[in-house]
Order: C-alpha cells, then structure tokens, then sequence
C-alpha cells in the first residue's frame, strides 16, 4: 500500500491533496482586527467559496483527489473517541487563552454541546461572546478587553492549508508557526495524523513536530527532489528552525541529503518563498524578479551533513547555480514574474503571481487575476490552468499556498 503522504518532489503528478473551503472564518473579523489576523480586506465569502469550488474542481478535473481539512479534522476526533476528543478541546481552549478558570468551563460545555462537526467549524470560525448566555467578571475582560468581540478569534487564513503542515517525502513536517494568528491552525493537523484512520499508524515519519519555539511554515518548505529541499530564510521561517530540521531529515532516515536554505526579503507581501519562487518544472521555476539583488545576486547556503555529525554549511549567491548543481541540471529557466518589468511583477506578485501550483511537470495552476505572469507562462511552453482570483486573494495567498499535496507521482 502506499503511504498516505508521499511527496517527493514539487512538480511529480498530484494524486491527492487537502484543501480547505472557506468559511465564516475568513468574513468574521472587523477591519481593525486585519493586520493581527493577517489579511489586507475581508473577503465576500459566498463568491471566495464559488473561487475556491472552482480551484477544487480544477483538481478534481484533472484526476486529483481532494480532501478537506474541516471534514478529516471531524472524523480524526470522532474515530479518536470522546477522550481524544476532550484532548484536542483542551489544548485548544489553553492555546486560545483559556488554560483553566470559569471561561474554561464555559467553552467547553457550549463547544461540546455540538457534533464534532460542528464544533470544528465553530473553532475555525470563531466564537463571539454575543454567543454565550454569560458575562465574564474578571478584571481582564471587564478592564482590557470590554469591547473586544470575540472569545475565540476566528482563523481566516485556515484555506491555506499549505502552511501548518508540509509534506516531505514519506513524512511531514506539523509546523510551529510564527504568528498567534495561525498559531493554533497546526493543532488540526497534529489531530489527523494522530487519530484519523487514513493517517495514524501508518509509519508517517514527524520530522519535526509543532511543540518548538523556533518557526517555521509551509509555504517556506519546496520539495525539489527525493535528496533536495529548499527552505526560505524569511518572515515566517527562522534559521533555526531550518537547521533543526535538516538534521533531523539527515539521521532520522530520510532520503534528503541537501538542504539549500534561500533568505529573501522579510515583510508581508514576500512572507513565504513560495510567495516568490516555485518549482513548475524538471528545469523551471518561477522567480520573483525582487528577491534579486544586482547580476541576480541572493543569499543561499547549502546545508549538508559533514563528517563530524555537524552540519556543513555552503554559502552561495547565485541561485540559479545552486540549482543546477543540486538538481544535476546543465540549465535551468528562472521564468520571472510579469514578465520581469518592475511595475506589473510587483503587482501581480502582490496577488501570488508567483504562487504557481505544479499539479504534474509542466502543467501548473495559477490565479487568472495575474494575466501578464500567466501569458509569460505559456510563452515559455507551460500548460496554465487559470481559477478564479477575486476574493480569494485578499488573504495574500495563491494556488500553492491554498493546497497541501498529500500524495504524488514519483518523477
Ligand atoms: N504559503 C503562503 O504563502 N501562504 C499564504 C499565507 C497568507 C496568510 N494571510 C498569512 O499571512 O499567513
């Protein structure tokens, strides 16, 4: 039987991956709440789910099979048994800010009160104290937080299922992310690969788990290769982290022998490597034309276990170098987006018109919105598939970032 995460790479035909279909999640916040919560705008939720049925049923198309966060996370719980159940709610309430006291209690009973269905759409959802027939009397929520409308914020970016958690060979990595705001997002993960009959007990390999200090997200991890992995040094993924888990791929059986760790600018529009650099091809990838400096130069340096168990590290500044000698490539086509004219790459990378999703080599799905990066696509002989881009945009995240491939072809 295969396993049921196998990634290894990012361009081998996509045969099943997650998604999750938004939800009042992403329209439950006011517009002072956006900078914490991670959004530009509050998207129009009937027409981002029409956007994100479209993306789904691109997938589904083209004979990818498509599981959904919100559904897995229910059955997780639900095949777990009440005491899993209590678990997960638990340590959901202490990571929401109610580790015990009155509120605690309060939570609890209303959220176990639902079907595990409904219970995991509420938590996504949030919980608003106009909700609950009950008036906190402590000084913090008298004092601080009177006006504040919630008790359990809602978790808007959960549709970019890329991020809590990524698929690294026969394994993943279940993330510590870098902003509260995602932070208890990767909890749901952690539950399905525990307690879901499709996942638990089928020898899945953790390479690093959530309960670390040092960050790192999803969107920073690209599979190049059963040997190779590049990491994004950026906003939301810390050196650190990155060194972490490049030993443990190194000594904990994994095939990755080379970590190339690329630092690009740290800030929001940029704020994963996939934002500005993804793989489309055997010898293609999307750049971002503002993560280079002057003659292409940027930071990398390769990581590799050296012989005295430490880890041996390769700086380098010209990417396409790095690739090449990586991937055993004797060229390789950096395609730039929009067409590399400053204006329309900024843009459009504003709206992930680097966030290509490569569903088998060659053939990538991209947001329509991006027209220039997408004709540059196809001039350089990639099949694009377009999905609809309005709404779904407003979170700062495309195709990739909205999909966490589970199983794919080996190429
Ligand atoms: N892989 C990605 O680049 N994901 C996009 C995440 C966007 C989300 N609003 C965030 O800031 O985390």
């Amino acid at each position: 039987m295969t396993s049921p995460i196998h990634v290894t790479s990012e361009i081998g035909k996509l045969n099943v991956v997650m998604l999750k279909r938004p939800g009042v999640e992403v329209e439950n916040f006011t517009p002072e709440m956006m900078p914490r919560l991670l959004f530009d705008d509050i998207p129009y939720l009937p027409i981002a789910q029409k956007e994100h049925d479209n993306f789904a049923d691109t997938l589904r198309d083209n004979e990818v099979e498509v599981l959904y966060l919100e559904k897995l996370a229910a059955e997780a719980l639900d095949a777990g048994g009440p005491e899993v159940k209590a678990t997960f709610l638990n340590q959901m309430l202490t990571e929401s800010g109610y580790a015990a006291g009155v509120l605690h209690g309060v939570l609890k009973d209303y959220l176990s009160s639902m079907s595990t269905q409904d219970m995991v759409v509420k938590i996504m959802g949030g919980v608003r104290k106009n909700e609950l027939d009950f008036i906190p009397r402590d000084l913090v929520s008298a004092a601080e937080e009177q006006d504040y409308p919630f008790f359990m914020d809602p978790m808007p970016n959960l549709y970019f299922t890329r991020d809590p958690a990524a698929s690294i060979g026969d394994g993943l990595s279940i993330n510590h992310m870098t902003f509260p705001a995602r932070q208890r997002e990767s909890l749901f993960m952690e539950t399905i690969i525990e307690h879901h009959p499709r996942f638990a007990n089928q020898g899945l390999n953790v390479w690093r788990d959530r309960h670390h200090t040092t960050r790192i997200e999803g969107g920073d991890e690209l599979v190049l290769s059963p040997q190779v992995l590049a990491i994004g040094v950026s906003e939301r993924t810390s050196a650190n982290a990155i060194e972490d888990i490049a030993q443990n791929l190194f000594t904990k059986g994994s095939t990755f022998e080379k970590v190339i760790a690329i630092k690009i600018p740290h800030n929001h529009a940029m704020m994963h490597l996939d934002t500005v650099f993804t793989m489309i091809n055997h010898d293609q990838f999307t750049v971002h034309p503002g993560i280079l400096g002057e003659g292409g130069y940027i930071d990398t340096w390769t990581i590799t276990q050296g012989n005295d168990g430490e880890l041996h590290l390769q700086h380098d500044t010209d990417l396409k170098q790095v690739l090449k000698n990586a991937l055993n490539l004797d060229d390789l086509d950096l395609i730039p987006t929009g067409g590399g004219d400053p204006l329309i790459a900024d843009r459009e990378q504003w709206n992930d018109g680097s966030n290509t999703l490569a569903i088998a080599p060659g053939v990538v799905v991209t947001y329509n919105r991006n027209y220039v990066s997408n004709r540059v696509l196809r001039e350089h002989g990639l099949k694009v598939l377009e999905v609809l881009s309005s709404e779904l945009s407003r979170g700062r995240g495309g195709p990739r970032c909205m999909s966490m491939p589970l199983v794919r072809e080996d190429i």
